[in-house]
């Protein structure tokens, strides 16, 4: 496949390879706002193998659709909000191919967010298919959770049983092994940047993510949501990526009890934020549910630490009792 950087002029979509695809990238970040006022049609790089002849027209070769909830809460028109979009279910005309698309208003566009996708490829992080502009929005296509996201699955049916956090809990933990051998940090680990597969968890929504060039991470901005912030992050004198191990503590908490830590104790009419209190208590293991086993709580001591260099990295939590009960558990 071609390996020049993305020659398609304004108006043409084409297939190419991740380069062209973050040559693509790169060209929008650079565009003056006026050139994107008037673009003739879409404009952009498909990785995959959908059928163009240097087209790809929305709502002609692909349909957008709002995403009908798979939960009971069918109705609501809700269509998920990811950190900088909203995120619809596509489906190519040719093909039948459903994917996510994610429209990004091209004033919150960040190239990073398409870079990480299109760079780190794992079985548990949303495959990017393509990136297109049109009508001021980027659409990313992605491989799409038609199971929902664990936010939803908890708001439709509550708390999860403790096989289905453990089996979320290792797709995410490998996910996290992965981004984390190469110094990534993703910064928004929550319940509702999971999503389900018939056979697998994946994470989603890398708006947020930065790679380590150093061994601290010393932000300039607070990133994140946060319920799910780490001390350290809060405290915004630098940070690595023990700080994700900490958020998935606290969504296992959420998938426990289908509240995340501290409201119960805090509530939020009380508490506009929650920033302090992170800060100044101890990890919140006063929110593990009643009926948490002793593995797993002992599992989520060691997540929760407050001491990130004490905290246990991805891969250590991988060989965890808690997420290998023996089979007879099962
Ligand atoms: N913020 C963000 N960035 N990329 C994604 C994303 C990629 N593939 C996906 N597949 C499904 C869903 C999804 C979220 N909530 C849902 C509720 C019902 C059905 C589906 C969903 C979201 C995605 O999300």
């Amino acid at each position: 496949e071609s390996q020049e950087g993305y020659t398609g002029g304004a108006g043409s979509v084409r297939h190419g390879t991740v380069t062209d695809l973050l040559s693509f990238v790169n060209l929008l970040s650079h565009m003056q706002a006026a050139a994107l006022q008037h673009l003739p049609e879409e404009m952009g790089v498909l990785l995959n193998k959908v059928s163009i002849n240097g087209r790809y027209k929305i709502n002609k070769d692909v349909l957008l659709f709002p995403w009908q909830l798979t939960y009971k809460n069918r109705g609501s028109d809700l269509v998920p909000k990811g950190s900088f979009g909203k995120v619809h279910l596509a489906q190519d005309i040719t093909t039948r191919k459903r994917m996510a698309c994610k429209l990004i208003p091209m004033e919150n566009f960040r190239g990073a967010e398409i870079e990480f996708q299109a760079r780190f490829c794992h079985e548990n992080i949303a495959k990017l298919y393509g990136a297109l502009l049109w009508e001021q929005n980027v659409h990313l296509f992605m491989e799409a959770g038609e199971g929902g996201s664990v936010l939803e699955k908890i708001d439709s049916c509550g708390p999860m049983r403790e096989f289905e956090i453990i089996w979320v809990t290792k797709h995410i933990l490998r996910a996290l092994e992965y981004l984390h051998s190469h110094n990534v940090i993703h910064h928004d680990i929550k319940p509702s940047n999971i999503v389900l597969m018939s056979d697998k968890a994946v994470l989603v929504d890398f708006g947020l993510t930065v790679q380590m060039t150093e061994d601290l991470y010393i932000p300039r901005d607070l990133r994140g949501t946060e319920m799910y912030m780490s001390p350290e992050l809060v405290l915004c004198r630098g940070h690595d990526t023990k700080t994700d191990i900490y958020s998935l503590g606290t969504t296992i908490i959420h998938m426990q009890t289908a509240n995340p830590p501290w409201v119960r104790r805090y509530p939020r009419t009380a508490y506009p934020s929650y920033l302090y209190i992170i800060h100044k208590q101890a990890p919140p293991l006063e929110d593990i549910s009643d009926d948490c086993s002793l593995a797993m709580r002992s599992f989520l001591e060691r997540a929760l630490e407050k001491n990130p260099t004490l905290r246990k990295s991805a891969s250590e939590l991988l060989k965890d009792e808690a997420i290998n009960p023996p089979k007879e558990d099962q």
